[in-house]
């Protein structure tokens, strides 16, 4: 090499490099919407150590998940529809998958939370609600493929506002010059709980174990279910009708000892020691159904944090 193309090859080396770690270090302090691949040990080890008492949910998340991240051109985008009963974990397993998707997590500005009674309160503000969703949408996906949106609350969502995300949810391959294949929807509601509950209880009645309940066992009833209960956000709206919702999940009611295990784990979180007396003590202050059996919790572990404070 001579020294004049030897200088070169070195400055233009040092300008990649330079490029490569000024975006790496872009990155570390602004977030960046970046295709990664997803780490299937990693959520499968966060939901078996923090979800309780739902197999079931833990078991079609991983495998909805690993295959859509797997898939380098799938066909639509990912849409979830989490069911059961209050305070059971359906914002919790959100969140856990946020945070496996995008590090920032709910914070992510690649993440969008939703909440029915917050965001869309007004029933004659439809067609507002509408435009408003579907322009913020199109924003989002635009400015980063693998957007996540959470609606929460979708049996008190009036199903107009629903719909207008439908045409997003579908095969198609760009709208307008946006691809919407990559993003991931995950939608939250009580809606199938009571159904769900009646599985559970069915089998509970039976002497047979709660983890021998299978998705066969639940989801036909589930789909069904919510498309006819008019208080289910999705009820006759198109998302059903299409087969767009790619997975209902269900939420299985939780018994006394996950109550203790919320407990256990709040108590781990906030450092202090596990006091077993306290455990017992802010389970058994919590109330559970049906009146005779007492087998599940009316608030899952809603409530335990709080619970907690006057311990
Ligand atoms: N299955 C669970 N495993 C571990 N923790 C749980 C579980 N369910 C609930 N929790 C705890 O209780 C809190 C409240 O639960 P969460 O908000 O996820 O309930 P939800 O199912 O979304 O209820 P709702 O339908 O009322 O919104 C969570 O932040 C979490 O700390």
């Amino acid at each position: 090499f001579e020294p004049i193309s030897l200088g070169i090859a070195v400055g233009a080396a040092s300008a990649l490099t330079g490029y490569l770690s000024y975006r790496d270090l872009y990155c570390r302090f602004a977030e960046c919407c970046r295709e990664q691949p997803l780490n299937a040990s990693a959520l499968k080890l966060n939901l078996e150590e923090k979800l309780f008492g739902q197999h079931l949910a833990t078991e079609v998340i991983l495998k909805a998940l690993t295959g859509f991240k797997n898939n380098k051109n799938p066909k639509k985008p990912l849409t979830l529809s989490l069911h059961g009963w209050a305070g059971t974990g359906k914002n919790f397993v959100s969140q856990i998958v946020a945070e496996n998707l995008h590090p920032k997590g709910l914070k992510s500005n690649f993440v969008h939370l939703f909440v029915s009674t917050l965001h869309f309160p007004h029933e004659q503000h439809i067609k507002l609600y509408q435009d408003q969703l579907q322009r913020w949408i199109r924003g989002n996906v635009s400015a980063c493929a693998s957007s996540v949106f959470i609606f929460d609350e979708m049996d008190k969502l009036h199903p107009g506002v629903i719909d207008a995300i439908k045409p997003f949810l579908d095969y198609y391959e760009q709208i307008d010059g946006v691809s919407y294949r990559k993003a991931i929807f995950i939608f939250l509601s009580n809606a199938g709980g009571d159904l769900i509950t009646k599985t559970a209880l069915d089998f509970w009645r039976a002497g047979k174990r709660r983890e021998g309940i299978q998705l066969k066992d639940l989801e036909p009833a589930l789909s069904v279910g919510v498309f006819n209960n008019k208080h289910s956000g999705l009820w006759h709206s198109g998302l059903i009708d299409r087969n767009l919702i790619d997975y209902f999940i269900p939420f299985l009611p939780l018994e006394y000892r996950h109550v203790k295990m919320c407990v256990r784990a709040e108590m781990k979180a906030r450092g202090s020691a596990i006091d077993e007396d306290v455990v017992t003590r802010v389970a058994e202050e919590m109330t559970f159904f049906p009146k005779d059996e007492k087998i599940y919790s009316d608030k899952g572990c809603k409530t335990v944090q709080s619970r907690l404070d006057f311990h």
